[in-house]
């Protein structure tokens, strides 16, 4: 990845500035009629077939716990999950922000900016240690602000 420019917005942890654009942020999603506490409950959920184990993730007290269920390697991973996941992320953090205006409106309000998961120890969803990390859910959260700017002109018309 090319380093950062000077506006990027850096978000992560829930203490810090735009922490609504974490997975960890408490706004649910919704799929097949089921509610997920928060998208990190859904994300981590959708790596196992085993549906009791899904929802043994989904009633986890905090996204952080459903986190740890869903590194545990003693439940088997669907095959398919390094094809689908990105996919699945996608899909969740649009209904996250499709779903609730707050955080909407504060990415709407980023503009062009860019938006990076500062994630120390992650150099796949986020920057990673040395900051030049994939940051594939920063480019999501853009994709999905692009996303959400033609539902807004759509309404206008
Ligand atoms: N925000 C945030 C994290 N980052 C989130 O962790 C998820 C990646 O999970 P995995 O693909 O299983 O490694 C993904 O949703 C990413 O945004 N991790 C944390 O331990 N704390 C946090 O506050």
């Amino acid at each position: 990845m090319t380093p950062p420019s000077p506006d990027t917005i850096y978000f992560y942890a829930q203490t810090d500035p735009y922490a609504e654009f974490s997975n960890f942020a408490p706004y649910g999603v919704c799929f097949e009629d089921i509610w997920w506490p928060t998208v990190e409950h859904y994300f981590q959920a959708m790596k196992f077939h085993d549906a009791a184990y899904r929802t043994r993730i989904r009633r986890c007290q905090k996204p952080k716990d459903a986190k740890a269920l869903g590194m545990t390697r003693k439940v088997p991973l669907r095959a398919d999950w390094e094809e689908v996941k990105d996919d699945i992320m996608y899909a969740a953090v649009l209904c996250k922000f499709r779903t609730h205006g707050a955080p909407r409106q504060l990415l709407l309000g980023t503009g062009d900016a860019p938006l990076v998961e500062n994630a120390p120890m992650d150099a796949y969803w986020g920057c990673g240690p040395d900051g030049l990390g994939l940051n594939k859910l920063g480019r999501i959260l853009m994709r999905v602000r692009g996303e959400l700017a033609e539902d807004a002109a759509a309404l206008k018309r």
